[in-house]
């Protein structure tokens, strides 16, 4: 590869509360879905990279989780990574959707980022403005101003690409000067295997209540070509939730629910794979995993 002489390359974040628009940011920074969307907050819980490979720079997103008032050990878990997420990256984006007022969790992340925006540097990303006004805009650049010091202010549009390309730059521009730290055309390094967990679980999360989001995990048993097929890779996946009356939820009647979360989710993994999938999907009830450390080891957190 040539290597202009500036080049620089380092790690990036997006923080903001949930649905502020984080994962589709990062997913039109890539360029390719690595990241998961949900019309559902807090689906983002493992730290998915994407990475922005540019003749001049490779920018290293770190993708978190959002970060709430813990009350759960769970809920703690969460904040620890994304407070040890901030003090390793080179600059952070807080996003502020500009279709909604600046509320008391936009402040209590605000409150924390003063604590680390000495050392990093923090952009403020105005979210969403296919969805608000040039005055609803204006008025939030104003708002953000107030809210704590940036480096930067931007405007943005994940949907219609609106200074995707200048947030690009200005992300750039606070990263020190370095050779790329991963190989060209390496979009993610979370292990293909969380990748798949995540998309069961985004099909899982579509139409349910607001409350279940926390009590679903995925854990992918199994996950290999069959036997003499190079076209054809089964995936075993368990869907564990807290509760019998949520297995019921997500069953539905007669199963049909489940059949269509399963269906949901082999096309975005046959996507994801390139080859064919048949994926075996259960249920099952792991009764207060969240505040369960050895369940919660199990599972991944
Ligand atoms: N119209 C519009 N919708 C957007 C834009 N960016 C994100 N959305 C929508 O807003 C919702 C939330 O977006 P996400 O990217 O999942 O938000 P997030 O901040 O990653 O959410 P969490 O992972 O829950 O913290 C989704 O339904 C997106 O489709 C945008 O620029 N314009």
């Amino acid at each position: 590869m040539n290597i202009p002489d500036s080049h620089r390359s380092g790690f990036a974040c997006f923080v903001g509360r949930p649905n502020a628009g984080k994962s589709t940011l990062t997913n039109a920074l890539v360029g390719t879905k690595v990241a998961i969307t949900s019309s559902k907050p807090q689906t983002t819980r493992h730290a998915i990279r994407g990475i922005v490979h540019r003749p001049d720079a490779q920018l290293v997103i770190v993708d978190t989780p959002g970060l709430h008032r813990p009350r759960t050990l769970l809920g703690q878990r969460l904040n620890d990574i994304v407070m040890s997420t901030w003090s390793e990256v080179d600059v952070i984006g807080f996003c502020l959707p500009a279709d909604q007022k600046i509320g008391p969790g936009d402040r209590f992340i605000a409150q924390q980022l003063a604590k680390v925006s000495k050392r990093t540097p923090v952009i403020g990303v105005i979210t969403k403005t296919d969805l608000a006004t040039q005055a609803q805009i204006a008025e939030q650049l104003v708002a953000a101003q107030s809210l704590m010091e940036f480096a930067e202010i931007i405007p943005v549009s994940a949907v219609d690409g609106f200074q995707v390309g200048q947030l690009s730059d200005l992300l750039v521009a606070q990263l020190p000067e370095g050779s790329p730290l991963y190989p060209e055309g390496e979009l993610t390094d979370e292990p293909e295997v969380t990748l798949v967990a995540e998309l069961v679980r985004e099909a899982a999360l579509e139409g349910v209540r607001d409350e279940l989001p926390h009590s679903i995990a995925v854990v992918v048993e199994e996950m290999a070509f069959r036997e003499g097929r190079d076209d054809l890779i089964d995936v075993y996946a368990e869907l564990y939730v807290e509760r019998p009356s949520q297995k019921g939820i997500i069953l539905g009647h007669k199963g049909e629910r489940l059949k269509k979360v399963g269906t949901a989710a082999r096309t975005q993994i046959e996507a994801l794979l390139g080859a064919k999938v048949y994926l075996d999907l259960h249920v099952k009830v792991a009764k207060d995993w969240q505040r369960d450390p050895k369940q919660l080891r199990k599972l991944g957190f």
